[in-house]
């Protein structure tokens, strides 16, 4: 890549192992990696985890995040409600690709009791491997900004 860019990780209780090997992954490829935990399995909040990965993005800390429940659902809801965050749940390596060229999101949610840990790798693989298109999408992603605003 170009540019070296900084990935937040996170999740909570039961996705430990997959952002664990997630992290391993995508480091080995070269991006930068701020994994924010946790890193022991007892029993956690996924909203706390959802929104600290979040400001690490909103702030400018880091580029980009990928963020992990046992759904992907719930932590996805809380990051989303961070001024500036747009995170998709992603089981697929198509969508995962098209909420960055499309959707312009900047945090990755992915459900560790949906899919496998090699379909995982992919999903973020084709995450960040993607750009935003701009264009006719730009006038979509800002209209969602104005929402939030
Ligand atoms: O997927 C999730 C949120 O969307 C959580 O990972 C899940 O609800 C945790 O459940 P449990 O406390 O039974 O391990």
């Amino acid at each position: 890549m170009a540019d070296t860019k900084r990935i937040v990780l996170s999740s909570d209780h039961a996705a430990i192992d997959m952002r664990q090997a997630i992290a391993k992954h995508i480091e080995a490829q070269g991006w930068e990696v701020v994994d924010i935990g946790p890193t022991t399995p007892e029993s956690t909040h996924y909203p706390k985890h959802g929104e600290a990965a979040a400001q690490k993005v909103a702030s400018g800390d880091c580029d980009l995040g990928i963020i992990l429940c046992g759904t992907g659902q719930g932590i996805m809801m809380a990051a989303n409600k961070v001024k500036g965050i747009r995170c998709g749940v992603c089981s697929d390596p198509f969508s995962a690709r098209m909420i960055r060229e499309h959707n312009d999101a900047n945090i990755l949610s992915i459900g560790a009791r949906v899919v496998g840990e090699g379909l995982a790798l992919e999903i973020a693989d084709a995450f960040l491997s993607a750009e935003f298109e701009g264009g006719r999408h730009a006038t979509r992603v800002d209209m969602i900004k104005e929402i939030e605003a």
